[in-house]
């Protein structure tokens, strides 16, 4: 049977990612008409009346991650496995988020995996972890870096192995207009980054190799 710890560690502050306060939802929604007035509009017209409404709404979904903690999400942990120490994988989770250089989409899929040691944590949390810095203006790197981190910082894992795939819009309907073009992008922690073995059965597990 799993033994939780039934106490999640107390809220740890929020890491600000900017100490400035948040404009207001009425300047947000007028810095909307501006581009919709820059992009060749008339922001008055009827159809486009409740767009700048729709588009900071669809901000606070696009930048959730900005109101949430990774190391909350994995501050619940199971310390009883069984002995288990063997990695654990989480395929194809889905990448929704935006590069911090066009704050245009890029989509595709994260793999995650962390070899524990005493404890494991709920595999949804690793998924939540994704979405913490998915939902937040960054590079494919910085993201795909910062999800290892949070993982090795929260979990003490013997290593942590993160892909990410993903297709960049600023690529494929902008600038290169590269439709097919994807970016892998992986980092290796611990005995992922010092055994090869380690990450080419990762690799496999995952299915790409
Ligand atoms: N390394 C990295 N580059 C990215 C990412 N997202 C977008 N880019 C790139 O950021 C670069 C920005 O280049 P700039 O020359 O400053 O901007 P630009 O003139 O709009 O560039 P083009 O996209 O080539 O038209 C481009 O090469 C993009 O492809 C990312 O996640 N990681
Ligand atoms: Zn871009």
């Amino acid at each position: 049977m799993l033994v939780m710890n039934t106490e999640p560690a107390s809220k740890p502050a929020l890491k600000a990612v900017n100490d400035a306060p948040r404009p207001s939802k009425e300047e947000a929604m007028e810095a909307v008409r501006t581009l919709i007035a820059w992009a060749g509009d008339n922001p008055d017209r009827e159809g486009l009346k409740d767009t700048p409404k729709r588009v900071v709404q669809a901000y606070r979904e696009w930048f959730r991650g900005y109101d949430m903690d990774p190391a909350e999400e994995l501050s619940r942990v199971f310390e009883d496995v069984s002995g288990y120490d063997d990695m654990v994988i989480l395929r194809e989770i889905d990448i929704e988020s935006h590069c911090e250089h066009h704050i245009a989409p890029f989509l595709g899929k994260a793999y995650v995996a962390y070899l524990p040691t005493e404890k494991v944590v709920g595999i949804s949390k690793l998924v939540k972890v994704v979405e913490v810095f998915s939902k937040r203006l960054q590079t494919q790197e910085t993201m795909t870096a910062q999800i290892a981190d949070a993982i090795d910082e929260a979990l003490k894992p013997r290593g942590t192995a993160i892909m990410v795939d993903a297709v960049h819009q600023c690529m494929t309907t902008r600038g290169v207009h590269h439709p097919d073009v994807s970016t892998i992008t992986t980092q290796f922690t611990g005995e992922f980054k010092t055994n090869p073995s380690l990450q080419d059965r990762f690799l496999k597990l995952i299915g790409k190799s």
